[in-house]
């Protein structure tokens, strides 16, 4: 960059930047793996590898999907350590469930699953809500706000 020329914004933006991920770099992710190969008739093969490209997908959004949750439920984590909140609001996640039950049931997904589910993941947020509670006790001055 010249003397002269006003600085680009990527010159001086301090926000790191996520390194690209090239092109077709799955990590290694083989999506052909399987235990079946060279056991059942290659259109079998063919025809299960195709929904299994559907598959992989779903699984994908479900993991950004999931990240997008936990940041927010960490936000939630945060707000509550500050203001000395219990971790587990069990009124909330009476609501929820109901709410969940019904819409598996409208899509007909198993409403139990659907329950074991969600509290699964309010367990794991719970739990983070504790450690964030207990961090922000020890520290409140290092506590961030997201
Ligand atoms: C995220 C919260 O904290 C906990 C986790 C919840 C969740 O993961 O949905 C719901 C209620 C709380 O037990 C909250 O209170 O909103």
């Amino acid at each position: 960059m010249s003397e002269t020329q006003p600085a680009r914004a990527e010159d001086t933006d301090p926000t790191p930047v996520a390194e690209p991920i090239p092109e077709g770099d799955d990590g290694g992710y083989d999506p052909a793996a399987s235990s079946l190969q060279g056991a059942v008739d290659s259109a079998v093969m063919r025809e299960l590898l195709a929904v299994r490209g559907s598959i992989d997908n779903i699984d994908a959004t479900l993991v950004y999907l999931l990240a997008e949750r936990f940041k927010a439920t960490q936000r939630v984590g945060h707000l509550k350590a500050r203001h000395r909140l219990p971790a587990g609001d069990p009124g909330r996640e009476k609501a929820q469930i109901a709410r969940l039950r019904r819409l598996a049931e409208e899509a007909q997904l198993d409403p139990a699953f659907a329950e074991k589910f969600l509290n699964f993941i309010i367990s794991e947020v719970i739990r983070h809500h504790e450690a964030i509670s207990q961090n922000h006790q020890q520290d409140p001055a290092r506590q961030q706000r997201p």
